[in-house]
């Protein structure tokens, strides 16, 4: 069988990133898509920013939608405080193959717990099944579409408190334009834009942040 993308980037971080060690499996990722081929990763400038606002939440538990590969992934696991734990939801079996091999190269597997199905069937099932309390931080980086259903249903579910933080990639390309007009217009959150780009694109990209007020 032929590889997939997703595939050739994980070999190209297993011969040339250093095992247990994050930082270097991010780096190989990017170099890998920004000369050879492009992927759907956040990449090193919107990465940046995730960066600095985990640093300025300091979370503990934490949800991502949409693994991929698992760039992200470990880019949040290497800021976690060893007690911090995220959960992230992947649709796809194959990317998710893909993402629990990125994960234990990178020496994070014990911060990240890969949960594989769609979100709308996951999230009822994080208080009781997973023992999730409340998120501190979410991650959304799914189908774009999505973003508003599975906000909602996060709250339906009780699972933000005052002070959660939810941060979407891709506001403006390939955009979300019901969540920003929802997220934007409901007083219970606190919105932040970032301006960015596309990784690894000269393409303009954003990524909204939006605190939950209570
Ligand atoms: N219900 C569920 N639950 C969990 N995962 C789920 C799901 N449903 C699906 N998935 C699996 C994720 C699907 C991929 C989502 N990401 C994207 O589609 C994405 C695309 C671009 C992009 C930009 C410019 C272009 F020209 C082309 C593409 C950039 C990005 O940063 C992206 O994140
Ligand atoms: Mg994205």
């Amino acid at each position: 069988m032929a590889q997939s993308k997703e595939e050739r980037i994980l070999n190209f971080v297993l011969q040339n990133a250093v095992k247990g060690d994050p930082q270097s499996v991010v780096d190989t990722i990017d170099k890998y898509c920004s000369q050879k081929e492009w992927a759907m990763n956040v990449g090193d400038e919107k990465g940046l920013i995730l960066d600095k606002i985990l640093e300025e939440t300091k979370p503990s538990v934490l949800l991502e939608l949409g693994t991929y590969c698992g760039y992200s992934a470990v880019r949040i696991a290497r800021l976690l405080k060893p007690s911090a734990r995220l959960l992230t939801i992947e649709f796809n079996p194959d990317f998710a193959a893909v993402a629990k091999q990125m994960i234990e190269f990178a020496g994070v597997q014990d911060k990240v717990k890969i949960l594989e199905g769609p979100s709308e069937t996951i999230i009822p099932q994080l208080k009781k099944k997973h023992e999730v309390d409340t998120l501190d931080f979410v991650f959304l980086d799914h189908w774009k579409d999505r973003y508003l259903p599975d906000t909602m249903l996060l709250l339906e579910h009780g699972l933000l408190r005052k002070g959660s933080v939810i941060l979407a990639d891709n506001v403006i390309c390939p955009g979300a334009p019901e969540f920003i007009k929802y997220i934007r217009n409901n007083n219970s959150f606190e919105c932040t834009n970032y301006p960015s780009h596309v990784e690894y694109m000269k393409v303009k990209d954003a990524m909204e942040k939006a605190v939950f007020l209570g």
